[in-house]
């Protein structure tokens, strides 16, 4: 990345993909989010290809069996930087500089039409500027708009094929005017930067933005996709709309959801089964899921029953652990990964983009998640509640897989243990781990998850044996999985610090003469699993 700051002007030169745009710093920039930009050009590029070619448009039965339906065919959509009759129309509500938009232009085939809005007025001039520095004016239009009129403007006619939302902190406010004005199966890109938020800091400002309580559990931040995810179904329901994941994300400081859009006010009626509330244990951190709703199947769908579920699936307290249970939710259940559209991601991908390597390594980890699997645990927590020497990953997965059980990482956690296996089962595998590797009598306190949970005997034994597909192929392959550890002045920005990263590590190189690292691919190296 290349950014220059020229002393007389203040103006910042910011290169990105194929796109340099300018701006005077009071328009906002985050260079760490470049792998943003770069995934949602890889997805626009794999959605283009998909919706418009008449290839092939997937969708699910409410089995969540696929469906292929060949939508009708056009003409060819390959082009890029010139306007496509048959392509695709993209608005991004929250454009800052124009960036995103001019890279989309630029970079992703078959656009019809892109518009570039922002509030802002300093940010609406940039833009300007920028669509014509980058002669993309044949595709871009800059509007000087708040992003939910403008919305509103368009919920009826000209609707949008796909619609970025990539707000400061969180995108709630956007969402009921999105659900309404993408096109049926439409797509939108919605960033939420309020991680503190979503992952349990503050569960009452969760549920006063996303209807959802978020919870101080391992798994905060799939919790997060789910609750976004979640929440952008509830305001499609209510327009008898619904959604359909593609890809979710977890990276940096910031979640990323792809999601289509679809009309059928009888398949609203799924939803409920498609949500969850977590019971979630304060002491050792077990989690179980209670649907919201029940489908009873018939061979006919149209007689599908809807119920309501009868149990309540935990005791007053845990049962592992002897502690009190938090009740959040509900959060989005059902899968959170197209496969078959995370492949064409991957086999579509342009080869330039900076972060090629991460994109390729991340969606690898995304193709092994286990898809009817919601939330994880993490080998860190489950040592920890015991004081136990922390057994290697490969080790505890290959207990789980030799005793009959499904296990994955999932790319929001290197440390992550994904399974179909109970906590039960989980719990009993960590009391045979322990067996030869004993706890401090010390820890043995009366009452405490440690002591209860070492107070049961484990009812079989478990083989530790390597299991041969207990190691991962994205991790044979030796893949950028996981990203290390931040750089200088990582973080999601605010209105008040315009320019993130680069602009900041630029100001600091010079201020102290030495040269800092760049923020490049390198900084994206692979993880070093506890293996
Ligand atoms: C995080 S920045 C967008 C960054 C940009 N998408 C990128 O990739 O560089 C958020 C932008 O939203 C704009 N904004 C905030 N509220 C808005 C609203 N109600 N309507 C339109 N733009 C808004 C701000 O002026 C700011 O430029
Ligand atoms: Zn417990």
């Amino acid at each position: 990345m290349d950014t220059d700051i020229s002393k007389e002007n203040r103006i910042h030169i910011i290169s990105e993909g194929l796109a340099t745009v300018k701006t005077s710093g009071k328009v906002f920039y985050n260079a760490v989010q470049e792998f943003n930009r770069d995934l949602s050009i890889s997805v626009l590029t794999a959605f283009v290809k998909n919706y418009k070619t008449g290839k092939q448009k997937k969708e699910r039965s409410p089995e969540n069996k696929e469906v292929n339906i060949v939508l009708d065919s056009t003409k060819e959509i390959n082009s890029i930087g010139v306007s496509c009759d048959n392509g695709i129309t993209i608005l991004e509500a929250l454009s800052a500089t124009g960036l995103r938009s001019i890279r989309y232009a630029k970079e992703v085939p078959g656009i019809k039409e892109i518009i570039a809005n922002d509030i802002s007025q300093k940010a609406v001039e940039d833009i300007k500027h920028n669509i014509i520095d980058n002669k993309v004016e044949g595709l871009v239009t800059a509007s000087f708009n708040d992003a939910i009129m403008l919305l509103h403007q368009h919920k009826r006619q000209n609707r949008f094929d796909a619609i970025d939302l990539d707000p400061y902190g969180c995108p709630s406010i956007f969402l009921d005017s999105a659900v309404q004005t993408v096109k049926e199966g439409g797509l939108l890109l919605v960033t939420a930067t309020d991680m503190a938020v979503l992952a349990g800091n503050s569960p009452e400002t969760c549920y006063s933005k996303y209807g959802s309580i978020s919870l101080r559990i391992k798994s905060c931040h799939e919790m997060a996709l789910r609750i976004l995810l979640q929440c952008i179904e509830a305001h499609a329901n209510r327009y008898g709309r619904y959604i359909e994941p593609l890809l979710s994300i977890s990276a940096d400081f910031y979640i990323r959801v792809f999601v289509r859009v679809f009309d059928g006010a009888h398949k609203c009626k799924y939803t409920l089964s498609k949500l969850s509330f977590v019971y979630h244990c304060t002491g050792c951190g077990s989690f179980t899921l209670q649907p919201l709703g029940v489908v009873k199947r018939s061979e006919e769908k149209k007689n599908d029953k809807f119920c309501l579920p009868t149990n309540v699936p935990v005791d007053k307290k845990c049962e592992h652990c002897g502690q009190a249970y938090h009740l959040g939710g509900p959060i989005w259940s059902a899968p959170i990964q197209d496969k078959y559209f995370i492949n064409e991601v991957l086999n579509n991908a342009p080869k330039h983009l900076k972060t090629t390597q991460r994109i390729h390594g991340v969606l690898s980890v995304m193709l092994e998640e286990l898809d009817d699997v919601p939330l994880y645990y993490t080998l860190e927590k489950l040592s920890g509640t015991l004081h136990v020497e922390t057994p290697p990953m490969l080790t505890i997965r290959s207990a789980i897989l030799n005793a009959g059980y499904k296990v994955s990482y999932t790319h929001c956690n290197k440390g992550s243990i994904k399974t179909n296996a109970p906590s039960k089962v989980i719990w009993d595998i960590m009391r045979c781990w322990v067996t030869t590797h004993p706890v401090s009598k010390k820890r043995m306190i009366e009452g405490t998850p440690v002591y209860n949970i070492l107070s049961k005997t484990s009812e079989r034994e478990y083989s530790f044996e390597i299991h041969p597909d207990a190691n991962p192929s994205s991790k044979k392959k030796g893949l950028v999985r996981f990203q290390a550890n931040p750089l200088p002045f990582w973080g999601p920005g605010t209105r008040d610090t315009a320019m993130v990263g680069e602009d900041k590590l630029s100001k600091s190189r010079r201020n102290q003469g030495k040269r800092k690292r760049e923020i490049s691919e390198e900084d994206v190296v692979n993880e070093k699993d506890n293996m």
